[in-house]
């Protein structure tokens, strides 16, 4: 069993139970269901840098990045340096997260929050717009093409943006649909936890152009984002890069600075 094939078994048991503790009637009476979610794929297509921050604790690959900090201070910090939108991971056994962080740091930024979680059910859509996400990460790798179709339209119809996330192209191939706004591609192998860019550069060609092309993981360098600009990615999802210093605000403002110039 990889990695991925653990988190979503121990996923379905926390769904069904926070289903069984929450209802949807309960998620829908939330006054955040009513807010209008900025498009971060619209601010990605805008901007100079298309940087997506995120606010990591700890992951299977690298243990403990930062515990230390607080979300709302890092959301402010992300939000000061211009960055297009903050990545959230709401997980709390693997990367120590949960949707506590995604409300506190709704309650400090309007820039476009992702939703980075693992998801399987329609319940953790209606769990992230409750909660103040604009976006919704879907994994391919953990979903059917009928899976994929189901969730994203639920998305759509909460106004959310969708990310869908591929590792190669199988992956790649099985998603495509014009439910999607933005095609991620995860530069970390997740049976190795190797990172390589090498993965977005050569998925690039296949993906179509009316998707903004993100790519993800491993990525610590301004020369890095000016290469695969080169291959059409608009969008850059930076984590432990940012997170593993005092003040990741700080580290991302020197950072877009240094892209911009
Ligand atoms: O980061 C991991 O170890 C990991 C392991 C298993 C599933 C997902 C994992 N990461 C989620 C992510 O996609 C990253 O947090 C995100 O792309 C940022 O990556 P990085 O800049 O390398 O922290």
């Amino acid at each position: 069993m990889n990695i991925l094939d653990k988190i979503v078994v121990d996923k379905r048991k926390e769904v069904d139970l926070r289903k069984s503790l929450i209802p949807i009637s309960q998620l829908e009476q939330s006054v955040l269901f009513e807010r209008k979610s900025p498009s971060l794929a619209k601010a990605l297509r805008e901007s100079t840098s298309g940087i997506i921050a995120e606010h990591k604790r700890r992951s299977p690959s690298k243990s403990v990045i930062n515990q230390s900090l607080n979300v709302q201070d890092v959301a402010k910090g992300y939000e000061a340096a211009g960055v297009c939108g903050m990545s959230v991971l709401t997980d709390s056994k693997y990367f120590g997260g949960s949707l506590d962080d995604l409300l506190l740091a709704r309650a400090v930024t309007s820039i476009p929050l992702l939703r980075k979680e693992f998801i399987i059910d329609e319940y953790q859509i209606l769990e992230a717009k409750a909660h103040g996400a604009d976006v919704v990460l879907l994994i391919a790798a953990i979903l059917t093409r009928d899976e994929i179709k189901t969730l994203s339209e639920t998305a759509k119809g909460l106004g959310l943006d969708i990310l869908l996330e591929v590792h190669n192209e199988e992956e790649l191939h099985k998603s495509i649909m014009p439910s999607l706004d933005m095609l991620g591609v995860n530069n970390r192998n997740l049976k190795t936890f190797e990172v390589s860019l090498e993965t977005s550069k050569s998925l690039s060609t296949q993906i179509p152009g009316d998707f903004v092309k993100v790519s993800e993981s491993g990525i610590s360098s301004v020369e890095a984002i000016k290469e695969l600009t080169l291959y059409g990615y608009e969008g850059f999802l930076i984590g432990e890069n940012f997170m593993k210093t005092d003040n990741p605000g700080e580290h991302a403002t020197a950072f877009i600075k240094k892209l911009e110039s």
